[in-house]
């Protein structure tokens, strides 16, 4: 407020020592007001830049807490998959990235000086008004009137969908070259110049879509300029007309002329361009917030689900269709597994076993049917107390760029469960339990894929002991070695003793430890049995079974591998 008031105060400080050297008043005085205002003004200016970053980024701060509270607070995961809210989920952001505008630290600088401008241009018009009743409203009308002449290019839309596409996409290249999981493809296919161009050209379309409403302004800036010409050019006849007949001073005339110079302010601030796309950002993650509650929100039950399931978990006609796609994954579904024992699943790729498992987390719903536990609808159950229940290991884990400790147990955990997890899943040696499985961090360092599917399994047995009873594996041993898939397998069906697992592996070789195996296939069960059984059966499983034996049959695999094979064959 008081920056907005000081350049009037100058105008009027100027005139007065104007006056005074003309008519011989206090010359000292009114030039000492001039500088005093003038120091004022400097000092004045870097504060209220300082004040409104400040403000800038306590502001983005909250809208990161409002977006990343949007994204994880639903209990399903549906709204990460639909197209429209990943894609305002990167526009939203922007008030932090400052692609497609200035981000909110610089924005809210130009809305405070857009805000000062107005009061300054607001208290130039009213010192204007002193000379006649006219000037003020001809003249400030005039800057005003800029505000609604260029209102469509005033500001440009961060939120359509050309803008919205354009950044994901700049975005998600961005990613590619700066993350090392994708270095290496990268480089072997050549894709390096690729990233490269497709970025910029995403780029220069947010650049284009800039530049055309940039442009939107030349058809109206003629009128814009023909308005302030008009107002300013009769004001300043009129005050040359009333000086030279003498009706008005020198030191009037130079208040006059600085007070509708002053009145500009008015116009063309950063308040007119700075404000929309800040409030766009704003109204965005508001928004975002409401979308991502409708579209990934399920239900929770009252029910504590502790110690569940005690007698069995049962899948009863279960239906599925992901909410982006209308093809059946699950389709009719049967299927019932004994608290306390093992199922394996197996099935062709996409036949929808990690479908399954995910319905059982209830990361979804069923479109129809049930699924069961203890004769209880899941959805009765209390959802975080059904999820405390679990400890899953899914194909594509995450690898936290955090201490190995923290990758075992990210919500903390006693050492000596830690240790043992670790032990469990032969992962003790792989890493300092303090040391940051990551490069680009200081002692950080990196596993193969086999070392990291050890902390994977390491994460599963700690939520074991500390109390979980259902355990879901899907393909816990994809990436180990033929003999460490021996071993740690032995060690995790004896660490899960008692607990109700699901496992699902291509490898048959893990898959013959399970209590009971089942077949998946066009959404439905067609083989359900012991490994025994089911050989004996001549079905499908056999049919599968001996399909991937005879790959080592015929040489393709090691010799240790083959050696393997042999002593689990010796089992059956
Ligand atoms: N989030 C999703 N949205 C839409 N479709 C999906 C989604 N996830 C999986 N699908 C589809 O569902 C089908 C079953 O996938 P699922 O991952 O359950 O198969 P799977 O049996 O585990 O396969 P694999 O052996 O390859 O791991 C596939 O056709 C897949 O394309």
């Amino acid at each position: 407020m008081a920056r907005g008031l000081l350049p009037a105060a100058f105008t009027v400080a100027v005139g007065l020592f104007v006056a005074a050297v003309q008519h011989g008043g206090s010359v000292v005085v009114s030039l000492a007001l001039v500088g005093g205002l003038f120091v004022l003004i400097q000092l004045l200016a870097p504060l209220h830049a300082q004040v409104g970053s400040n403000l800038g980024d306590r502001l983005a701060s909250w809208l990161h807490d409002r977006l990343l509270d949007a994204t994880t607070r639903p209990d399903g995961t549906a709204h990460l998959e639909s197209e429209k809210i990943t894609t305002d989920l990167t526009v939203a952001r922007d008030f932090d990235l400052g692609i497609s505008g200035p981000p909110m630290n610089l924005s809210m600088g130009m809305i405070a000086g857009g805000l000062v401008e107005a009061v300054a241009g607001l208290t130039q018009a009213a010192v204007l008004s002193a000379y006649h009743w006219w000037a003020a409203p001809l003249v400030g009308g005039a800057w005003a009137a800029t505000h609604w002449l260029l209102r469509e290019s005033s500001g440009w839309d961060r939120g359509t969908d050309e803008v919205g596409i354009a950044q994901r996409h700049a975005e998600y290249t961005y990613r590619l070259a700066v993350e090392p999981s994708a270095a290496k493809e990268l480089r072997l296919f050549g894709l390096s110049e690729w990233t490269v161009a497709r970025f910029a050209a995403n780029r220069r379309r947010l650049v284009d879509l800039r530049w055309h409403a940039t442009r939107l302004r030349q058809r109206p800036m003629r009128w814009t300029v023909a308005v302030l010409v008009g107002a300013n050019g009769l004001l300043f006849w009129s005050l040359a007309a009333d000086a030279t007949a003498g009706a008005i001073n020198a030191g009037e005339v130079i208040i006059y002329a600085q007070a509708a110079l002053g009145t500009a302010a008015l116009a063309f601030g950063g308040l007119n361009w700075a404000l929309p796309l800040a409030a766009q950002s704003v109204s965005a993650v508001i928004r975002l917030g409401k979308e991502t509650d409708s579209l990934g929100r399920l239900p929770s039950g009252e029910q504590q689900a502790d110690g569940r399931p005690s007698s069995t978990l049962r899948f009863r006609d279960v239906h599925f269709s992901y909410p982006t796609d209308e093809r059946p994954i699950l389709n009719g579904l049967d299927l019932s597994v004994e608290a306390g024992t093992s199922l394996a699943i197996v099935g062709v790729n996409g036949a929808g076993k990690t479908t399954l498992v995910k319905l059982l987390c209830r990361l979804y719903d069923p479109d129809r049917g049930a699924i069961e536990v203890d004769g209880v609808d899941l959805r009765d159950f209390d959802l975080d107390s059904w999820r405390r229940q679990i400890a899953a290991s899914f194909q594509d884990f995450i690898r936290y760029e955090l201490p190995l400790r923290d990758n075992v147990a990210p919500l903390g955990a006693p050492d000596e469960v830690i240790n043992a997890a670790l032990k469990d899943a032969r992962a003790s040696d792989l890493a300092d339990p303090d040391q940051v499985l990551a490069r680009g961090y200081d002692g950080g360092t990196d596993l193969s894929g086999g070392q990291w599917q050890r902390v994977a399994l390491a994460r599963v047995l700690c939520a074991v002991r500390l109390g979980a009873g259902v355990v879901i594996l899907d393909e816990p041993t994809a990436q180990l070695d033929v003999r460490a898939e021996a071993e740690i397998f032995d060690q995790i069906l004896e660490a899960t003793r008692g607990c109700t697992t699901i496992l699902i592996s291509h490898r048959f070789s893990t898959v013959r430890h399970a209590d009971r195996i089942c077949v998946l296939e066009k959404g439905g069960v067609v083989e359900t049995g012991t490994h025994t059984e089911l050989m004996a059966r001549r079905g499908r499983y056999r049919e599968m079974f001996e399909l991937q034996a005879s790959r080592f049959d015929s040489g393709q695999a090691g010799s240790a591998e083959r050696e393997e094979q042999e002593n689990h064959d010796c089992h059956v």
